[in-house]
């Protein structure tokens, strides 16, 4: 048997979210957010589902940490509820909601276990969403107090954060294709809300720096792949746009102060002009520690002229596919990280969420999900390649430790290495759990 031995000092962990796995969305002191309020509209989310209970971690998250300690990760990433800690966005403080996560972070620190913050997973306050939300840049401001209040509360127990959660789903998916909470569709909105993200990060990491709070920060794009069907210009040129979109436009305005301008013009000549204000992008370029590159899936894509506002399609090349509709592409993870590592050098690396949507259930007390270790293998695999063609990864996290509230597709999907029991809220190990729990034993991957 062949062994792909990882660094001695690589990170392995776990990843959620607070909407996603906590509940308890009415106890606490908490205030709705943007996803509460999504959720309860009928049609937004398969079968009704909601996050009112979820995974129950509000008052089960010792047992999710036990859970964490026999797999022996080294790190925990997980978000804070900004609703939890400001339920009206801004101004009074709960302190209920600070007393949680203190409770959780010493368990984790007790454990030997990394708390990895992400501050922005989604759950925008509904109060700041009414008032225009991320388009609002009063949003920037509400975002960078709320920021430097979990700073100074968790500084020195925390010492790994991360800004925003994929500002490309907070901007685009929520805003331009609607599938997510808000649920507009107005590219321009979608637009000035990607800059707003991008600006609230800037700053936030400019405050981090002002407080001198120990650690590091970055935050988390998610990436894509996408392989041209042919030479032909006009496939190459449709896939640059469809990486422009979710990579080039996120990573170069942090990494060099500026806009890909092959995107500007594209979104202007869709009546959706960039605005930007004076001083912008000297916030927006704040030097980060390190990125968090969530990865799932990468396409093949053509150019059609009636494949959306970027006129790109995705070709179907017999790819398996996940139990969401996903190709399964390990290839396209090691373009995407070497790409990354070309064009913005060698700033640091997490992989902060890659997994696999396999819905098996629990069958005599376990789930096989072979389908989940065989993905898995192929893309830590791809991490191992990158490593070794200089990409300066510095750990991996899988999404998910539990299944959980997977937004519009409900609790129909399932991510975790962990099963769930919606009605029970028992949590059953997976075949993947102690596959993983080896990779991690040894930090190296048998090949
Ligand atoms: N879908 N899917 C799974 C996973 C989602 O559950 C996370 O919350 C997001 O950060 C990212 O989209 C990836």
């Amino acid at each position: 048997m062949a062994y792909i031995q990882f660094p001695e000092d690589f990170k392995w962990g776990v990843a959620t979210a607070a909407y996603q796995i906590e509940g308890a969305v009415r106890q606490g002191g908490r205030g709705p957010s943007i996803w509460d309020t999504f959720s309860h509209t009928p049609g937004k989310v398969l079968n009704g589902d909601n996050g009112d209970v979820a995974c129950d971690s509000y008052h089960r998250y010792e047992e999710d940490i036990a859970l964490m300690k026999e797999l022996g990760v080294n790190v925990y990433r997980f978000s804070v509820s900004w609703p939890r800690i400001f339920p009206e966005g801004t101004g009074k403080v709960n302190k209920e909601g600070l007393a949680f996560y203190h409770r959780m972070v010493d368990k984790l620190l007790e454990n030997g276990i990394e708390p990895m913050c992400t501050l922005y997973h989604w759950d925008l306050p509904q109060v700041l969403q009414d008032k225009g939300g991320w388009d609002n840049r009063e949003t920037v401001e509400a975002f960078v107090a709320y920021s430097e209040l979990i700073f100074k509360e968790f500084s020195g127990k925390i010492k790994s954060w991360l800004t925003i959660n994929e500002p490309w789903c907070v901007s685009f998916l929520s805003n331009f294709i609607g599938a997510h909470a808000p649920g507009n569709q107005d590219l321009a909105l979608a637009v000035n809300i990607s800059h707003h993200l991008l600006l609230a990060h800037g700053k936030a990491v400019a405050r981090f720096r002002d407080l001198d709070i120990p650690g590091k920060i970055g935050f988390a794009p998610n990436v894509t792949w996408l392989e041209p069907y042919s030479r032909d210009q006009e496939d190459v040129e449709a896939c640059r746009r469809g990486m422009g979109w979710m990579v080039d436009w996120f990573l170069d305005p942090i990494f060099t102060g500026t806009y890909p301008a092959f995107m500007v013009d594209w979104f202007a000549a869709n009546q959706a002009p960039l605005q930007i204000k004076d001083g912008d992008m000297e916030w927006i370029k704040q030097p980060v520690d390190f990125i968090g590159i969530n990865y799932y899936e990468s396409n093949v894509g053509r150019h059609n002229p009636q494949g959306g506002m970027l006129e790109v399609e995705s070709v179907d090349m017999g790819y398996k596919k996940t139990d969401i509709g996903w190709f399964i592409n390990a290839e396209g993870f090691y373009n995407v990280l070497t790409f990354i590592a070309d064009k913005y050098g060698e700033i640091p690396i997490y992989i902060t969420e890659n997994g696999i949507c396999i819905n098996d259930g629990v069958e005599d007390g376990t789930v096989n999900d072979q389908r989940r270790i065989d993905y898995l293998k192929g893309h830590i695999a791809a991490v191992a390649r990158s490593l070794k063609s200089g990409v300066n990864i510095k750990g991996y996290i899988t999404w998910s430790l539990l299944d959980n509230f997977e937004w519009a597709e409900g609790y129909s999907k399932r991510f975790g290495i962990v099963h769930v029991n919606y009605r029970t809220l028992e949590r059953t190990k997976k075949e993947s759990f102690f596959w993983y729990q080896k990779v991690i034993g040894n930090s190296w991957l048998e090949v």
